[in-house]
């Protein structure tokens, strides 16, 4: 992907304009899958993101580290904070543009040090769409929205069809969602 100090978005793109049903600047954002590791409530360990609508583009999460994300004694792990940066970038995606939309590629730089029990404030923000690429990049600042920045991340989502949740995911846990072989729901116009 880029290196620091390339162009970004990589290519040409048009405004990543939100679509006329996304939710308005200072709506809370729910749960999408109760079993998503990043936002999900029936996970036990996972993330419990809390994301909200801000101004312009952007999506606001909170993640506050725990015991469970460690990967050194007090230090959160890498690849959880990558976890948080994918579910914050992908809530942003899949809220703003109401597309099912699913990461291609995820770049992260790590500033600096995330301790247990911080909250990283994560500014998703939408870059750019080119057919169905979707560029979104996003900072995170420890324990404050205007805190010192702890990692950075910019992302290719890639806009996927209904099939691709039937094809490769659960059924059953799809059938929660309405979802039968045939036909889709008409309301699931954003990932389950
Ligand atoms: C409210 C909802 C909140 C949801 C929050 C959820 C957050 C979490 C999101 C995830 O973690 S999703 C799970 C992790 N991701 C995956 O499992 C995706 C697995 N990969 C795939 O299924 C396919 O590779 C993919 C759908 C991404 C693309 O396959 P396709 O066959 O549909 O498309 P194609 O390969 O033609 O790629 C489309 C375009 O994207 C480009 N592309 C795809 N992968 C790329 C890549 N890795 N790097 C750069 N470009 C890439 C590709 O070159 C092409 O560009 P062009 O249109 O210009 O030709």
């Amino acid at each position: 992907m880029t290196k620091p100090g390339q162009s970004w978005p990589p290519t040409d793109t048009e405004p990543a304009v939100p679509h006329e049903d996304a939710p308005a600047p200072g709506s809370k954002l729910g749960v999408h899958y109760s079993h998503c590791f990043g936002c999900g409530d029936e996970v036990e360990a996972g993330l419990h993101i809390q994301s909200s609508v801000a101004e312009g583009p952007v999506v606001v999460s909170q993640f506050t580290v725990t015991e469970a994300h460690q990967g050194a004694p007090g230090l959160a792990h890498g690849g959880l904070l990558a976890c948080a940066f994918d579910e914050a970038l992908g809530s942003a995606v899949g809220n703003l543009l109401r597309k099912p939309s699913v990461t291609a590629k995820l770049e992260t730089d790590f500033v600096r040090p995330v301790p247990v029990g911080s909250t990283l404030h994560i500014a998703a923000e939408l870059d750019g769409v080119s057919g169905r690429k979707i560029y979104v990049s996003a900072d995170g600042r420890l324990d404050a929205a205007d805190g010192p920045v702890a990692v950075r991340a910019r992302a290719l989502f890639v806009t996927v069809g209904f099939e691709h949740f039937t094809t490769h995911g659960d059924k059953d846990a799809l059938h929660k969602f309405g979802v039968s072989d045939k036909e889709r729901p008409k309301d699931w116009d954003i990932n389950p």
